[in-house]
């Protein structure tokens, strides 16, 4: 990925506050880095004059102070130099504690500010991208990328201070040799060209692998425990651990990779500050035909230069490849972000007299069309039932009826409104849905009925009545405080369809859609739960999908789907 690239998807990420954070502590970090450079720069002088007091009257700095402040007495001056250069280095730490502080404060509180951006992008994805969306990968991204991507604008932001600490430098070294200080930039330039052929492409590819065997790691872990019952019963938790094994040891294979090349350029740079040292004094021995204890200060320079330019250097690259190990994380948390959000709009929606399925075409993929014009008429207060073979498209038309969905080409009408992205939030409100697949959380009965923990306990009450299921709940645990267990596995399937059943009522919907709803109960049970149904109060419109005629046995209209095509059917 081209770094032009990556700076633009990083930014695009970032919110205006995290935007303002990153640049204050951009700002800050140059100050720290000033404040870096004053601390080595600032003990030579100290020792030279603690060395020499002929200094205070030679140098016009020392002197400058010296009479500034009235000093009559060399030790004095010095002694005061050193304390206030021993409070000077506690300010340094104190600053650079500060420092590490806000940057652990910006790691950190960026990592929730994305999580809480990708968990809203997760929720207004529409139901039709959800379904082709992995939900080990969104648990990937969510958890394990949006953790990376913070290190990576940590690292960015190391990177940034660390070239101005590398610019300052320069510029102090540049003015007291440039010819040397241009041989050391060639020189330090070619080591890092080696090292980004020797040591960054790997990490890029080990980067790569990260991704891929995290992905790996995720998917079993999601695959086995929400198929748990199955693999134990097939005896296939040896596979399964074995596959989790390479996954996690290939893993680990590449933060082990990663981990030990990055050490590398640290011991390679080392090597090479003692090398080019060696070069320095050789070039002045060569140049002067003597010793060098003319150009001692020079070098002492250049010696604590590179004491403090090599390692920016090893932390410039370290971040760099940290961005490089991390850079899907990145690609990944933006291309979450493209997901189109539904954006649906509430324009209220009234209905009075009926709905109007007018010539709908669905299908997932192209040429393999599920519905092929579909027309047909819902009066309000109708009880519709509709029937089909397995596959025949029936669960899809419900989607499309109540919302989920949208048609590749037609329309419905609610009282001769269309339905769009202006009201379509307004029309799920008024559609009560009972799924084929139930969807339970881990709470309590209550909980699960309203979909939240705010809820009222009469109607709460009411509806688990209506779904045959309060008695139940009362007489043998806790009433509606009952937990239910993760996804309602306390429950059988027959109560798990009645929660769903009372979980449709609890708002009173307008119209009521069963897809398959009842097909876990037993016949004496469903033709109860049908017949409260039936005669629900207010006159509801009823939109029932079954497989068993004998549940549509109370319905105005039987509609049959075949082929893509609707017939009527007479009941
Ligand atoms: N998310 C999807 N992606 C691709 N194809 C799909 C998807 N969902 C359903 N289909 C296909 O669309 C067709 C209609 O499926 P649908 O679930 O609507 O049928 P159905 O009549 O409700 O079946 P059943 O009675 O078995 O529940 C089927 O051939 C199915 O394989």
């Amino acid at each position: 990925m081209k770094k032009n690239n990556l700076i633009k998807k990083i930014y695009s990420l970032m919110g205006e506050s995290d935007k303002r954070f990153f640049a204050i502590l951009f700002l800050f970090s140059i100050v720290v880095s000033i404040v870096e450079i004053l601390g080595v720069a600032a003990i030579m002088p100290f020792i030279s004059v603690a060395t020499d007091f002929d200094l205070i009257h030679e140098k016009w700095y020392f002197y400058f102070f010296y009479k500034t402040f009235g000093f009559s007495n060399p030790v004095n001056f010095v002694i005061v130099f050193g304390l206030v250069l021993s409070g000077f280095y506690i300010f340094r730490s104190v600053i650079n504690y500060l420092y590490f502080h806000l940057l652990a404060r910006f790691s950190k509180g960026r990592y929730y500010s994305i999580a809480i951006k990708l968990f809203q992008k997760y929720l207004d994805r529409s139901y039709r991208d959800y379904i082709a969306s992995s939900k080990a990968e969104l648990t990937k991204v969510l958890v394990s990328e949006g953790q990376n991507m913070t290190q990576v604008l940590s690292s960015l932001l190391f990177m940034m201070s660390e070239i101005i600490i590398i610019i300052i430098i320069y510029g102090v070294l540049l003015w007291l040799d440039w010819k040397i200080t241009l041989l050391i930039t060639l020189f330090l330039l070619i080591n890092f060209i080696i090292l980004f052929k020797l040591v960054s492409l790997k990490i890029k590819e080990a980067g790569k692998a990260r991704e891929k065997y995290e992905r790996d790691f995720f998917k079993i872990i999601h695959g086995v425990l929400g198929n748990f019952k199955i693999i134990k019963l097939s005896n296939s938790g040896e596979k399964y651990l074995n596959r989790f094994q390479q996954a996690i040891d290939r893993l680990s294979k590449s933060h082990i990779l990663y981990d030990s090349l990055r050490e590398l350029p640290r011991l390679y740079l080392e090597s090479m500050g003692f090398i080019i040292l060696i070069f320095i004094i050789l070039y002045y021995i060569y140049i002067t035909k003597s010793d060098i204890t003319k150009y001692l200060p020079i070098v002492s320079v250049f010696v604590l230069a590179l004491y403090r330019l090599l390692p920016s250097f090893h932390r410039i690259f370290g971040s760099y490849n940290h961005i490089l190990y991390n850079y899907r994380a990145i690609e990944q948390i933006y291309d979450e972000m493209l997901y189109k959000s539904e954006n649906y709009g509430d324009k209220p929606i009234i209905f009075k007299k009926g709905i109007q399925l007018k010539d709908i075409y669905f299908w997932y993929r192209p040429g393999k069309i599920v519905l092929n014009g579909i027309s047909f008429n819902i009066r309000k207060g109708e009880k519709v039932g509709i029937i089909g073979e397995s596959g025949s498209g029936k669960s899809t038309l419900v989607d499309i009826l109540i919302g989920l969905y949208r048609p590749m080409k037609g329309s419905i009408y609610i009282d001769d409104i269309k339905l769009d992205e202006n009201n379509i939030r307004s029309w799920r409100r008024k559609v009560g849905y009972i799924p084929q697949k139930i969807e339970l959380m881990d709470g309590t009965v209550a909980e699960n009925v309203a979909l939240d923990d705010a809820y009222d306990e009469k109607k709460v009450k009411e509806v688990l009545k209506q779904a045959s299921l309060l008695d139940f709940f009362e007489k043998e645990h806790e009433g509606i405080e009952t937990p239910i267990g993760e996804d309602g596995i306390k429950l059988s399937g027959g109560q798990r369809q009645r929660i769903a059943i009372a979980r449709a009522l609890y708002h009173d919907p307008e119209v009521l859609v069963l897809d398959e709803a009842t097909s876990a109960l037993d016949m004496e049970t469903e033709q109860e739960i049908m017949r409260e149904i039936y005669s629900l109060k207010g006159g509801k419109t009823l939109v029932i999908v079954a497989h068993r005629l004998s549940t549509l046995e109370a319905c105005d209209t039987i509609y049959h789907l075949k082929n893509g095509k609707i017939y009527r059917d007479e009941p």
